[in-house]
């Protein structure tokens, strides 16, 4: 029997929250050390700000920015860190979701806390890390701020599990998640995502 299709949280997740999307196949890895990261974004009127990952994990994808959590430093503190030396920008971010993710090449569990903000200061500028850019919003979203001169959001070169929670994130609705992934036998870095769960709050 799979656990991926269960109503319940899988194992890292917190329980009060009611599943929105899950599938795939094999019980959930179990969970050993867990490392802290952090995934911020910019969501305006009708745009997103998302980093194309220039170099390290991830390389090649657009994300949000973020990173490891530093020794001494609570999660909030290392998101304003990481927005302000990947993107060069500051905000008032707000916590919008947790995600954790296990890869079967990498023996931690990363736990993900994502944030979010309306406004910011500064301007987003290219770091040795990230290259920011701003996609548009879904139309159905975005309303009469459509902005129809705008790149559509690229899933297809984003980590695979990002299309699930995205929308609740642009609409500022709470989620949580987890992911395992597997490397998909390709050379290089590819992994593919074989089980997956994701929850809203009880009430949304
Ligand atoms: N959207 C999304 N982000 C992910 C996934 N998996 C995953 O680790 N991330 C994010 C969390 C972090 O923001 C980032 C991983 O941190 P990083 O690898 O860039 O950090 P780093 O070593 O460059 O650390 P640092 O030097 O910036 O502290 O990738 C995923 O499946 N989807």
């Amino acid at each position: 029997m799979s656990h991926t299709n269960s109503i319940a949280a899988p194992p890292g997740l917190p329980p009060n929250f009611v599943a929105f999307a899950t599938g795939g196949t094999g019980e959930w890895t179990s969970i050993a050390e867990t490392r802290q990261y952090t995934n911020a974004f910019i969501i305006q009127e009708g745009k997103i700000l998302l980093g194309y990952k220039k170099r390290g994990f991830g390389l090649g994808k657009y994300n949000g920015f973020g990173g490891k959590v530093d020794p001494g430093e609570t999660p909030a503190e290392a998101a304003v860190r990481e927005l302000q030396e990947e993107a060069g920008i500051s905000a008032p971010l707000e916590h919008t979701g947790t995600l954790v993710f296990l890869l079967d090449t990498v023996p931690w569990t990363f736990h993900i806390d994502v944030y979010s903000a309306r406004e910011f200061t500064g301007e987003p500028i290219e770091t040795d890390e990230m290259r920011p850019e701003w996609f548009a919003l879904p139309s159905d979203i975005a309303g009469a701020a459509f902005v129809s001169d705008l790149p559509q959001i690229p899933y297809e070169t984003m980590w695979a599990d990002d299309v699930y929670w995205m929308r609740h994130l642009l609409q500022g609705i709470p989620f949580v998640g987890r992911c395992d992934f597997e490397k998909d036998g390709l050379e290089g870095e590819g992994s593919k995502i074989v089980r997956w769960w994701f929850g809203a709050p009880r009430h949304t």
